[in-house]
């Protein structure tokens, strides 16, 4: 997951490859809740693991449910008869699937409840559901506003008697999850008698409470429901019946910005487009009919149980006019897509939008907006029309107002036709339901070569390079690139090889070099299967390996290896001719430098502080010494390109390095500071 402050996606060109989509969340938290309600245990694959399910296992687990987390399964023991525990303060983020459903049953159990959320939970409306549960008798209070969370549920003395015999009236307009909460909750209370629900108003979101119908199913609870969607009744005797193992299928939003990227994206080489795993036509989601949406604006996609292959058809996409009351969230990737038609795209019936993460009419707008698009907003609907041309489109730093959706519809703007690159503001919210999802999007697009960023940081010895690339690295969520550590690893394996580093072995530590089976994991460096993290930084292996890269055949052997660490998004590149030799184009060169003497100083710290006994004057001497050999080899000799920026750190922290050398980068960027 991308925790960066923003993440800047260079401008993408294709498309290519698989992605199993982790499991949906309607599913998810819905399973989790009617386990809890059950009695016995029930296994849960293929959970969704994201900010949203997690608050729902830690409500229940606060409640009293036993939880679990297991590498193959989530395992979840319900309450059966048991009361919860109680009293106890719930935190449910921003997640609506928790919030409205668990309020709804702890309703209708005895106990004290606080339910809290997020500061957006707390304008995000409950009233309609709250007005329902009252209706019955349950007491609720609201702790802030009145009609939204956070709520205090006063069941401490007991349940309260409940006027079950009239049916209950829920408002179905403002969101389809207060139905959908009532339905979870009541067969709690179905005991002697039918109860009936009618819905007042029109129903939004209706395929929603079809998931929750065909679950509730699943555990044992039959619902009956009139045609027009207004009447469901919940029958007498109703027990919910765990159905011991729940596979929950890929989530069929997520699966939207997939369809969208294969159908946008011309397919990379080799490829057939884009294969989306774990999600199907069989689907019980609403959302996969987000399919034919995108076909009707062009996209070419065949599908069956289990996935969906998605090829760009039509193209430019064609504009549509459509009702998307249906597919509220998925809809949101139309609103993307349409940045790429052939006329003005009009998206209806989507008011909830108003009152989800955040108030998405307003935000699709005003980002779009940013891109170059013309965007109308009305209080139920978009029409959006793309840059009239190439030259009209904008790099954007693109808000995402804490919510996922707009983060992940926004990145698929990178392939916008005239090569920009498009910032994305606080990626990490997209861990509410896809945590993953920028490394699954970088794993099957490409971009130009040469389009990926590499910042070189060159230098000498104990400049402090290592430190400061790995921290710009991390602050930009781009991959680093150690090349140092390249020849202290093959040093490393002549060494153990019972090679001695000299000229006559050149060409049998080249061959090894070429094949250096190195692997970096969460910072440790691996050769095969041998960890050598700490057996490289020795002095004696930085001798060795400095004796070794003055080496040409080695220099060579080792250039494949250290282009291949130009991924995306980004590359941060340490070493000593990143900027003269393997990225000559790089777009920020760097040589950091810092005096002989503060860097013997810092070399000797850093050996003290592991114990190592070091003399400051020999320190000194080896560095100048190797600073001597680095600079006159005949290749590749260290020394800052001719458009690096030098940087001399002997006076700065790591810290006003690194901000230096950001504050650089950001300059280059088309972004604004
Ligand atoms: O029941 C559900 O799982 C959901 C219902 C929809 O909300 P509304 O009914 O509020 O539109 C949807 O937007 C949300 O992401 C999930
Ligand atoms: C509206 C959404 O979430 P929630 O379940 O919190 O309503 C969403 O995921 O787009």
């Amino acid at each position: 997951m991308f925790t960066t402050e923003y993440l800047d996606l260079p401008p993408l060109t294709s498309a290519g490859g698989s992605v199993q989509l982790p499991g949906s969340k309607s599913i998810s938290n819905r399973v989790l809740l009617l386990s809890a309600l059950s009695e016995g245990t029930t296994e849960v694959r293929d959970l969704l693991a994201s900010d949203d399910t997690r608050v729902m296992l830690d409500a229940l687990r606060q409640i009293g449910c036993e939880v679990r987390e297991d590498a193959d399964a989530v395992r979840i023991t319900g309450l059966g008869a048991k009361a919860p525990n109680s009293p106890a303060r719930l935190f449910l983020g921003n997640a609506g699937t928790a919030m409205r459903p668990l309020t709804a049953a702890l309703a209708l159990l005895s106990g004290d409840f606080e339910l809290s959320g997020v500061a957006r939970m707390h304008e995000r409306p409950i009233g309609d559901l709250i007005d329902a549960l009252r209706q019955l008798g349950c007491k609720i209070d609201y702790l802030g506003n009145e009609g939204f969370p956070p709520l205090h549920i006063r069941h401490g003395d007991g349940l309260p008697s409940l006027a079950l015999s009239a049916p209950i009236r829920v408002r179905g307009d403002v969101s389809s999850q207060f139905l959908t909460a009532l339905l979870m909750a009541l067969p709690l209370v179905a005991k002697s008698q039918d109860i009936v629900i009618d819905v007042v108003g029109e129903l939004i979101s209706r395929p929603y409470i079809h998931i929750t119908l065909e679950l509730l199913a699943r555990f044992g609870i039959v619902v009956q429901r009139d045609d027009n969607w207004q009447r469901f009744t919940i029958a007498a005797g109703s027990r919910y019946v765990s159905p011991g193992v729940v596979h929950v299928e890929a989530d069929a939003s997520s699966a939207s910005y997939f369809i969208a990227l294969g159908a946008i994206a011309p397919a990379s080489d080799g490829h057939e487009g884009i294969r989306v795993l774990g999600v199907g036509q069989d689907s019980i989601q609403g959302d996969i009919r987000f399919v034919e949406a995108a076909r009707a604006m062009g996209a070419e996609i065949s599908s069956g149980p289990n996935w969906l292959q998605i090829r760009r058809g039509a193209w430019p996409l064609k504009a549509i006019d459509m009702d998307c009351n249906h597919i509220p969230d998925a809809a949101m990737t139309l609103a993307v897509m349409a940045l790429y038609a052939d006329g003005t795209t009009t998206l209806r019936n989507i008011a909830s939008w108003r009152v989800k993460e955040t108030d998405r009419i307003a935000a699709m707008a005003t980002e779009g907006r940013k891109l170059g698009a013309l965007i109308e907003e009305g209080p139920d609907y978009l029409k959006i029309t793309p840059p009239p041309s190439p030259a009209d489109w904008k790099a954007a730093s693109i808000h995402t107002y804490d919510d996922h959706r707009v983060a992940m519809c926004f990145s698929l703007a990178a392939f916008n036709p005239a090569g920009l690159p498009v910032r994305i503001e606080d990626p990490r919210c997209v861990a509410k339901t896809f945590p993953d999802y920028f490394e699954a999007l970088f794993g099957v697009t490409t971009a130009r070569a040469g389009q990926i960023p590499v910042i070189c940081i060159d230098g000498p010895t104990a400049s402090g390079k290592g430190t400061v690339a790995a921290e710009v690295a991390r602050r930009l969520g781009y991959r680093f690139l150690d090349s140092g550590a390249m020849y202290r690893i093959t040093a490393y394996a002549a060494t153990q090889a019972g090679l001695i580093i000299d000229a006559t072995h050149e060409a049998r530590i080249a061959e090894l070099a070429r094949a250096l089976p190195v692997h970096f994991d969460e910072g440790k460096i691996w050769l095969h299967k041998q960890e050598v993290t700490n057996a490289i930084r020795t002095e004696e292996a930085g001798m060795n390996a400095s004796k070794v890269s003055a080496l040409p055949l080695v220099r060579l052997a080792l250039v494949d290896l250290q282009h291949s660490f130009q991924r995306l998004p980004g590359l941060v590149a340490d070493g000593r001719d990143m900027g003269t030799v393997i990225f000559p184009n790089a777009p920020l060169k760097v040589f950091l430098t810092a005096s002989a003497e503060c860097r013997a100083e810092r070399r000797y710290k850093q050996l003290i502080s592991k114990g190592i006994s070091a003399n400051i004057s020999d320190l000194r001497a080896d560095l100048e010494a190797r600073d001597a050999r680095d600079a006159n080899r005949s290749v590749a000799p260290m020394k800052p390109a001719q458009d690096a920026l030098v940087l001399d750190n002997s006076r700065l922290s790591v810290d006003e390095a690194v901000d230096q050398v950001i504050g650089w980068w950001r300059a280059r960027q088309p972004f604004g500071a």
